[in-house]
C-alpha cells in the first residue's frame, strides 16, 4: 500500500552559518495510521511537522525527500507529491484538505476578527467541496462532532468569547471539516488544563477511529501518546533515536533517553519532602546523540493495536 507520507534522510538547517536541527530523519505513515512523536522541547519535532506540510520559513535550507499522496474524492490515486520541489498552488491544494494540521495555540491560528463559524465554514468553501444541506449546517454539525455545546451560539461568537478548550476544539474542527487522510496535531493539549485536554483527545481518537484516518501526533507526555497512537517515534536533538510500536516502546524502551521518559511518566506523586526525578536522572547527558545508532523506521509489518480500524488480533 502506497504511504500517505514518506519521510527519506530529512535534513534541515537554519541560519548562517548554516546550523542543521534535523539530521536525516526517515520515517513513513500508511493510511489510517497513528504515528507519534515524542520528545523534548528542541529536539525538532514541530520542525518535521511544518516541514511536512511545507511550511518552514523560507530561511530554512531542506534536503533529503517528504512524499506525500494525492488522494481524490474516491481515495487514492497512487500519485505522490514532492513536498521539497512543490509549488505553493500544489500545497496549497492539499493543505486543509487531504492533509491538515493543529497547532498548540488556538489564539493565534484563529482570526480574532471573524466568527468561529465562518472560519471553519471558509475552510469548507476553499476546496470546493459541495455541502449537502449548505454549509452552515455542516458547521454546526462538525462543532457538534467535537462535543461544543450550544453549537448555534458557538458559531456565533468571536474566538475570545470562547474558552481555552473551546478554541482548540473550534480548531479541531477547522482541521478536520474537510475529512483528511492525515492530521498533524502539533502538542494540541499543552495549553489545555486536564480536563479540557482529556476532551481534546477522545474528540480526536474518536474522528480517527471513525474515519480511519491517519495522524502523525507530537507531544513531549508519553501519557498522552499512549492513549492515541499505535507507533511512536523519539526524538532527540534532531535525530530519531527509537521508534516502534507504542506498547513496545512503553514495555521495553531500548534508547536511555527512552527509557529516562517511560521511567518518569510512571511515577507516582512523590511524598512530601521528596524530589520527583526527572529524565535527566536516567539519561546520561554526556553521551554524544551523533553516533548512537538510530533505529531504520519500518513498522508496516507490525501488528496494529487490536480494536482499531485495521487494527490486528
Ligand atoms: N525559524 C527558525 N530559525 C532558526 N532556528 C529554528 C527555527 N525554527 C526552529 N529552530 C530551531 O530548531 C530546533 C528544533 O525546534 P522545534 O521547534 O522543532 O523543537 P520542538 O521539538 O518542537 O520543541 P517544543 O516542544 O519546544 O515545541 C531548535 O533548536 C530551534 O531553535
Amino acid at each position: 500500500m502506497t504511504p500517505l507520507l514518506q519521510v527519506s534522510d530529512l535534513r534541515v538547517s537554519f541560519g548562517r552559518p548554516r546550523r542543521e536541527v534535523l539530521h536525516g530523519i526517515s520515517f513513513s505513515i500508511a493510511p489510517g495510521q497513528r504515528v507519534g512523536l515524542i520528545g523534548e522541547s528542541g529536539s525538532g519535532k514541530s520542525v518535521t511537522a511544518l516541514a511536512v506540510l511545507g511550511l518552514l520559513s523560507e530561511t530554512a535550507a531542506v534536503t533529503g525527500s517528504i512524499r506525500l499522496a494525492v488522494p481524490d474524492g474516491d481515495g487514492p490515486t497512487g500519485r505522490q507529491l514532492e513536498v521539497t520541489t512543490a509549488t505553493e498552488k500544489q500545497l496549497a491544494a492539499l493543505r486543509g484538505d487531504a492533509y491538515s494540521m493543529i497547532f498548540q495555540e488556538p489564539m493565534t491560528a484563529l482570526d480574532p476578527t471573524m466568527k468561529v463559524g465562518r472560519q471553519v465554514g471558509e475552510l469548507l468553501g476553499l476546496h470546493g467541496h459541495r455541502i449537502p444541506g449548505g454549509s452552515r449546517s455542516r458547521v454546526l454539525e462538525m462543532l457538534r462532532e467535537v462535543d461544543l455545546p450550544e453549537v448555534g451560539r458557538i458559531a456565533d461568537s468571536y474566538p475570545h468569547q470562547l474558552s481555552g478548550g473551546q478554541r482548540q476544539r473550534v480548531l479541531i474542527a477547522m482541521a478536520l471539516v474537510n475529512d483528511p487522510v492525515l492530521t498533524i496535531c502539533d502538542e494540541p493539549t499543552t495549553a489545555l488544563d486536564v480536563t479540557a485536554q482529556a476532551k481534546v483527545l477522545q474528540v480526536l481518537d474518536r474522528h480517527f477511529t471513525q474515519r480511519s484516518a491517519a495522524t502523525l501526533f507530537i507531544t513531549h507526555d508519553l501519557a498522552v501518546l499512549a492513549g492515541v497512537v499505535d507507533v511512536a517515534m523519539v526524538m532527540l536533538e534532531g535525530h530519531v533515536v527509537e521508534a516502534g510500536p507504542i506498547r513496545e516502546v512503553l514495555a521495553d524502551p531500548w534508547h536511555p533517553y527512552t527509557k529516562g521518559l517511560v521511567a518518569t511518566s510512571r511515577l507516582e506523586l512523590a511524598r512530601p519532602g521528596e524530589r520527583l526525578p526527572t529524565v535527566a536522572d536516567h539519561f546520561d547527558r554526556s553521551i554524544p546523540v551523533q553516533g548512537l545508532r538510530e533505529v531504520p523506521v519500518s513498522w508496516e509489518h507490525r501488528a496494529r493495536v487490536p480494536g482499531r480500524p485495521g487494527g490486528g488480533a
